[in-house]
């Protein structure tokens, strides 16, 4: 330190006046949105004036040694440009210190990340497709991690089966086979809570976790797909890879992820402000179905894929639900936790619509979905599988994640609910 102090004070005293200014900046905003991101609040931060200046000095000190000395991490994010992925790309950036590059691979490349391009990490975006082999081993070569959240996340019947199958499946297998032919090590999955279920039987998961005995009985293309390829990964630890280190993979299971960018969540938004500011609740109070916020989600994947290395043995091959402090709700109350302070209410439907009704409504969606497929694309979010799934509790509670590789959640509910609102608000023809 004292060779940095000597050698570098003008940098140092530079540096502690960018640090003042940063935060004088950052109290004047608040908590506020920057380029339509919420700021986050470092929850173990201390703010450098109750160090005194002699702290100022070395923690600044201690960061730019972190800057400039530690960055040296390649990072691959697959479906970085989706909902979850731009969420794990912008906390991979606030919260992986030791990362140099950043790759961005995605199908749809998306105009936010000319942004990110002026910091201290190399941004490359990457335009691609996960079913083709040479394109993701060229993006995979020479990354240490590959975060592989890219994925087909259909069950409302707008793709087919065999293209499901190829991107969530074949595409999992190219990503695993150019890690073992490139000599990439650590590599995360995000699967999803479907490869457990609800399974075809509707057997109710009530808060369940890794261990939890359930059948898990699939037909519908989507969680059949995730299943096979988190099947595909966790069978993939342990294999030499180029260089002759072994694998470590791991999959994280999120239940249904909610915040800013859900699409769904834009979708029930819009049509309660069709139906004049309404929504009919279809589905029990009762059932429960497990949601976790995406920068929670997020936050999981940067832990994990940090942690892979350090706890290869304790953390390879295994799986994790993703969980934070969400509440237990059905799928509609839980949605009217941000939709309801944005002007939207829930009408009690229960006697005008009873299962069987719905159950019909679901099954002509299907046959007009099938009869009209040769002239348009029918896709309602009312099907048999969606209703089914939405009609089944499903929810976890476990620690597991926090046992092995000291996860927290980074954003407590109130947080979490907050900038959901916040974003909703934001959307254009907002009910307010
Ligand atoms: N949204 C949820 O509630 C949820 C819950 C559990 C698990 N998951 C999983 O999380 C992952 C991300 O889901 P999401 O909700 O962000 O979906 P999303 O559709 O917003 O993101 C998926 C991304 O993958 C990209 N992609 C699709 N096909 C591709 C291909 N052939 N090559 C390259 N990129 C391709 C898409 O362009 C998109 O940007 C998926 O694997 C999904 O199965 C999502
Ligand atoms: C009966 C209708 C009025 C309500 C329809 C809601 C339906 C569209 C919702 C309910 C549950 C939702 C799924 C759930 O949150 C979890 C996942 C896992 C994830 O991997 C992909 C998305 C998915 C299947 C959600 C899709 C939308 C569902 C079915």
């Amino acid at each position: 330190m004292a060779r940095v102090l000597g050698t570098e004070g003008w940098r140092l005293g530079w540096c502690l006046f960018l640090e003042w200014a940063r935060r004088e900046e950052e109290q004047a905003e608040g908590d506020g949105v920057v380029a339509g991101w919420p700021r986050r609040r470092e929850k173990t931060a201390r703010p450098v004036a109750s160090l005194g200046i002699l702290g100022a000095w070395l923690q600044v000190g201690r960061g730019m040694a972190e800057s400039t000395e530690v960055r040296k991490l390649v990072y691959l994010v697959t479906g970085g440009c989706g909902f979850l992925g731009e969420h794990v790309v912008r906390m991979l950036l606030q919260r992986e210190p030791r990362l140099s590059e950043l790759r961005v691979f995605d199908l749809h490349l998306g105009p936010w990340l000319e942004e990110l391009k002026t910091g201290p990490v190399q941004v490359t975006a990457i335009q691609g497709d996960v079913t083709q082999a040479h394109e993701v081993a060229a993006a995979v070569a020479g990354a240490h991690v590959v975060i592989h959240a890219a994925g087909l996340v259909d069950v409302f019947g707008r793709a087919s089966p065999k293209t499901i199958h190829e991107v969530n499946v074949q595409g999992t297998k190219n990503v695993i086979e150019a890690c073992v032919q490139t000599g990439t090590r650590f590599l995360v999955y995000t699967s999803s809570m479907e490869v457990v279920g609800p399974n075809i039987k509707g057997h109710p998961f009530y808060r369940g976790n890794e261990d939890t005995p359930y059948e898990a009985v699939h037909k519908h293309p989507y969680p059949c797909s995730k299943a096979q390829a988190e099947r595909l990964v966790l069978e993939a630890n342990g294999r030499e890879v180029r260089g002759g280190l072994p694998l470590v993979t791991c999959a994280l299971r999120p239940t249904g992820i909610y915040g800013e960018g859900h699409q769904i969540m834009r979708d029930f938004y819009h049509q309660g402000l069709r139906l004049g500011g309404r929504l009919f609740r279809a589905i029990p109070a009762s059932v429960e179905h497990g949601r976790v916020y995406v920068g929670n989600v997020a936050w999981m994947h940067v832990l994990v894929a940090r942690e892979l290395e350090r706890r290869a043995a304790l953390v390879g091959g295994q799986v994790y639900f993703c969980y934070d402090e969400s509440p237990y709700k059905s799928y509609e109350d839980f949605n009217m936790e941000f939709l309801g302070p944005c002007g939207l209410r829930l009408v009690e439907t229960r006697l005008l619509a009873p299962y069987w009704l719905l159950m019909l409504l679901a099954v002509l969606n299907a046959l007009l979905q099938w009869l009209l497929r040769p002239l348009l694309l029918y896709a309602p979010l009312l099907n048999p599988y969606t209703l089914a799934v939405a009609n089944t509790t499903f929810t976890v509670s476990t620690d597991k994640a926090q046992r092995h590789f000291g996860y927290e959640p980074l954003f407590s509910w109130e947080d979490s609910r907050t900038r959901t609102i916040r974003w909703v608000r934001a959307m254009e023809g907002s009910a307010q």
